[in-house]
């Protein structure tokens, strides 16, 4: 058995009396989608935050590779290979594409103090590594960064984390704004980083999309972890179910049964 390559112990995080997260234990090995579902305010976004450096646990700890970190920064995540793409590919709407593909790492030319951006040698591997994910249509590197769909903006972060070595993927809602087809394709990329050998944490309210591509499903609710289950130990409405939370959904029928009837006297 593989040692994970991203581990939580019974890690909380509050916030001036709001306890955001509570006790939540995961982990996620090489070649594995873990797919961290949950609703509005379950506390998704603070959990993505502690795994990339953004905020140290109030409790718990965090391990990579099987050693106990502290992360000072986003920084300290990312030179142990921890990448977080965000919602909208996290990029620059006015940057050309090789820009932002190397963006706070350019490659230069020259000798200091007289080097420059070597444009050629990042628009030439932007596009290839875009490429290598099926972007056919950017063939250009100085192409403006907010002419592209939102897929291709999300295969440019995925592109860029994979080319810098990344080991973790941490997705953050990747398929939320996206059409169909554009969905498919993000979905698409999951399963390739998958193959490659990267751990992927999918952070999701699609439960269709979770079930395309994940090996093992955590659901937080108010914070605290609801359920963990692996590929096919659920069906999607007893995920469902869970997320929109049963009594929430009983008290509503309640309530509209009482509206239809008050309705027919
Ligand atoms: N910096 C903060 N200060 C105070 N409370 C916070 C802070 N960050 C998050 N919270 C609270 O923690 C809880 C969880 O928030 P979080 O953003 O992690 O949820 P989420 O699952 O990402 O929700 P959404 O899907 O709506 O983005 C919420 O009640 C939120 O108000």
């Amino acid at each position: 058995m593989s040692v994970p390559l991203l581990k939580l112990n019974h890690v909380s995080k509050s916030f001036a009396g709001v306890d955001a997260l509570s006790d939540v234990s995961l982990e996620v090995s090489p070649g594995e989608v873990l797919c961290l579902l949950g609703d509005n305010g379950a506390g998704k976004s603070t959990l993505i935050k502690v795994l990339s450096g953004v905020h140290k646990p109030t409790r718990g700890s965090v391990e990579v590779e099987g050693r106990p970190v502290v992360f000072d920064s986003p920084k300290d995540a990312g030179d142990l290979g921890i990448a977080t793409v965000h919602q909208y590919g996290g990029t620059f709407p006015l940057m050309s594409v090789a820009r932002c593909f190397f963006v706070g790492k350019e490659p230069t030319r020259g000798v200091w103090p007289f080097q420059y951006f070597d444009k050629k040698t990042a628009a030439e591997i932007t596009v290839r590594e875009m490429q290598k994910l099926g972007i056919t249509r950017v063939t250009d590197g100085d192409r403006l960064v907010g002419s592209l769909s939102g897929g291709e903006r999300q295969s440019l972060a995925i592109a860029r984390a994979v080319y810098f070595g990344a080991k973790v993927l941490i997705l953050d809602e990747p398929t939320s704004a996206l059409g169909v087809k554009q969905a498919t394709h993000v979905l698409r990329l999951i399963m390739q980083a998958r193959a490659h050998g990267l751990a992927v944490v999918f952070v999701t309210h699609n439960v269709t999309h979770a079930m395309a591509v994940g090996d093992q499903f955590a659901v937080l609710i108010h914070g605290r972890m609801a359920d963990d289950f692996r590929k096919g130990e659920r069906t999607r409405e007893q995920i469902t179910d869970l997320m929109a939370g049963g009594e929430a959904m009983a008290d509503l029928e309640a309530e509209l049964a009482g509206l239809t009837g008050s309705g027919n006297s």
